[in-house]
């Protein structure tokens, strides 16, 4: 044969769950986006279009939205494992699953403003605005024996309007940039980062509160990081995650550097005193890096955090 396959998986991409949890007439919303990708004994499907070992994506979609109900959504980790679980388990052919989730998260409206009409009533039971801060994201691998647990966000809008140099670099003859002892360090946080939990399935991590742990250890050195150079500033978010958190053993950043330029408005008879700046969408730096724990290996693949 001249030719041969190479890796191959398939399922349904892209389903979009919501689940409403009932508790009285206060609700809880899980918002999620769950991808299923499932590989293992698919030769001859491929080669001879033999369907013996294929379990519809069809079948994959509804079961997102049947476990949605059986077991609810605890959290996107939790969720997936479950998914994983199941297509392993209970197909033969079937060696491994990927399940890919973002969530979108959902905030209640606050009530409390002295004029609502909403005052007194139940609407703040459930209503909700959405989040528009971050996604997060998680990604579960099962092949039968090991998991492996990557979660993350993106588009997690960040700046630091002081606190920001940047100097000392390299000069060649196309270099214009303008060495600044005062700049704005702003960026899309994009993280995915590694927990270290493969097997004992008593002993996960508690993922919602991981979750909220990681992302407040990264924005706390974002804040607190006097940053020479972005790359300096990731490196201190993702070492301030991995040494609080010993679940954590790895984390990847793409971090895009927002650039704010200084406006010139001389032609104005106006003095800009780091005050009026340019927004500018692109180009923009990309800076990118994994953190991990002394005496680990990488694992998380370099282009996942543009997923
Ligand atoms: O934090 C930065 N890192 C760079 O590598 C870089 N390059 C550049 O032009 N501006 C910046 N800023």
């Amino acid at each position: 044969m001249p030719t041969i396959l190479g890796q191959n998986q398939y399922g349904k991409a892209e389903n979009r769950v919501v689940k409403i949890t009932r508790d009285g007439d206060t609700h809880h919303i899980k918002d999620l986006n769950v991808s299923v990708a499932l590989s293992g004994e698919m030769d001859d499907v491929h080669y001879s279009g033999s369907n013996a070992h294929v379990l519809p994506t069809d079948t994959t979609k509804n079961t997102v939205f049947a476990f949605a109900k059986e077991h609810g959504i605890e959290s996107a980790e939790q969720f997936g494992i479950h998914l994983a679980r199941h297509f392993v388990t209970s197909q033969e052919p079937i060696k491994t699953a990927r399940i890919r989730i973002e969530e979108y998260a959902w905030e209640r409206i606050a009530t409390s403003d002295a004029n609502s009409r909403f005052i007194g009533s139940d609407e703040v039971k459930h209503s909700f605005v959405r989040k528009n801060q971050e996604i997060r994201t998680a990604q579960i691998t099962f092949d039968g024996e090991k998991w492996q647990v990557v979660s993350g966000l993106k588009d997690l809008t960040v700046m630091n309007s002081t606190n920001s140099e940047f100097w000392g670099y390299v000069k060649d003859k196309y270099t214009t940039l303008k060495e600044a002892y005062d700049r704005i360090l702003a960026t899309d946080v994009s993280a995915r980062w590694r927990y270290n939990w493969t097997s004992d399935e008593q002993r996960m991590p508690n993922w919602e509160k991981s979750y909220e742990q990681a992302r407040k250890h990264m924005l706390h050195a974002f804040a607190e990081t006097y940053s020479l150079s972005l790359q300096q500033t990731l490196y201190q978010m993702g070492s301030r995650i991995i040494n609080n958190r010993s679940e954590i053993d790895e984390i990847r950043f793409s971090l895009p550097n927002n650039h704010h330029f200084l406006v010139d408005l001389e032609p104005f008879g106006l003095k800009n005193d780091n005050e009026v700046y340019f927004a500018a969408d692109r180009p923009y730096g990309l800076i990118e890096g994994t953190v991990l724990r002394d005496g680990v290996e990488p694992q998380i693949p370099v282009d996942m955090t543009n997923l």
